[in-house]
């Protein structure tokens, strides 16, 4: 039977460290972080995670300034509040909630933060620098640093070790990929066009799944023993269920956990971390500004 790995409490752990940095950075400077999130549209799901992070924020103390602009916002008016933001010196993270309405494009947006202000870690630079060796990005994106971060605090050696990424997203498996590497791991990306998924990732120690289809990974995807990072979020009909739904990840959970080690749960796992890291990037952010060393 497979460990569970608590990224409820593991994030939890992460946001009192953080509470922590920002209470002495008060204390010695008179100064707090702050983010800003901009939210365009009325998605559900997307009102709902930019109300975890502005609640987030006020009870690590970080002060966040948050912009709701209707589905029908232009480039230009998105881009204005973005180089607002990039202005204002109380302001060291910037947040573009994503998806951006299909009219939008989505990499003008974010190649205008400010790379030092850039806490999703989606501009160009930002990624190019996680690409290439000897070179550091300023911010890593949060799913994936918190991917790393719940395999290094559950102690799983990552070098050395052949990681399969499935799905090869900007936002999760791209990144995941090129971090996985910087910790010395064997990295294969298994994606729409792989021939033979399951054989892939059957050869894994560590599998990180970011596809976005339930339950696609089953206990024959799986080598015994494997350490199974799940990412995905998908809603499924559940008649059995208060709302007629739930969320399940992108592994069956049940079946992965005869075969694998240890393995994250959905929900309480990767998700509590995407939002633990974005404070943890916020707070470098201001630190690094503010040229304060944490003492
Ligand atoms: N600008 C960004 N947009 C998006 C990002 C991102 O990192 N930056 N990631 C996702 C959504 N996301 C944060 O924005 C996010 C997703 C999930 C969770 C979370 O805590 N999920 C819970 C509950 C899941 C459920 O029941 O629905 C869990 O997994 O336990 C937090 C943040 C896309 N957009």
């Amino acid at each position: 039977m497979a460990a569970r790995i608590d990224g409820k409490a593991i994030s939890q752990a992460i946001r009192d460290e953080v509470a922590q940095e920002v209470a002495r950075m008060k204390s010695a400077l008179g100064k707090v972080p702050g983010l800003a999130v901009i939210l365009v549209g009325s998605r559900k799901d997307s009102l709902l995670y930019v109300t975890s992070k502005e609640k987030a924020c006020e009870q690590a103390g970080i002060r966040s300034y948050s912009v709701n602009l209707p589905d029908t916002a232009t480039e230009a008016e998105i881009l204005e509040h973005v180089h607002k933001f990039n202005r204002d010196p109380d302001v060291h993270g910037i947040l573009v909630q994503l998806p951006l309405p299909k009219h939008v494009r989505e990499q003008e947006i974010l190649g205008a933060v400010s790379m030092d202000k850039d806490v999703d870690g989606f501009h160009p630079t930002n990624i190019g620098r996680l690409a290439m060796q000897g070179r550091q990005p300023l911010f890593i994106p949060c799913t994936p640093r918190g991917c790393i971060e719940l395999l290094l605090r559950t102690g799983v050696q990552i070098s050395g070790k052949h990681a399969v990424v499935i799905g090869r997203s900007n936002i999760v498996g791209t990144p995941a990929a090129m971090l996985l590497q910087r910790h010395n791991a064997t990295v294969t990306v298994v994606h729409s066009y792989t021939p033979d998924p399951a054989a892939v990732t059957r050869t894994a120690d560590i599998v990180i799944a970011a596809a976005g289809v339930a339950h696609l990974v089953r206990k024959d995807w799986l080598k015994p023993g494997a350490v199974v990072i799940d990412v995905g979020i998908n809603p499924i009909e559940d008649p059995s269920a208060k709302k007629g739904h739930r969320t399940v990840g992108d592994v069956h959970f049940k079946e992965a956990c005869s075969v694998a080690s240890a393995i994250t749960p959905v929900p309480g796992g990767v998700g509590p971390m995407t939002i633990a890291m974005l404070l943890q990037n916020t707070v470098e952010s201001a630190k690094r500004a503010y040229e304060f060393n944490g003492t």
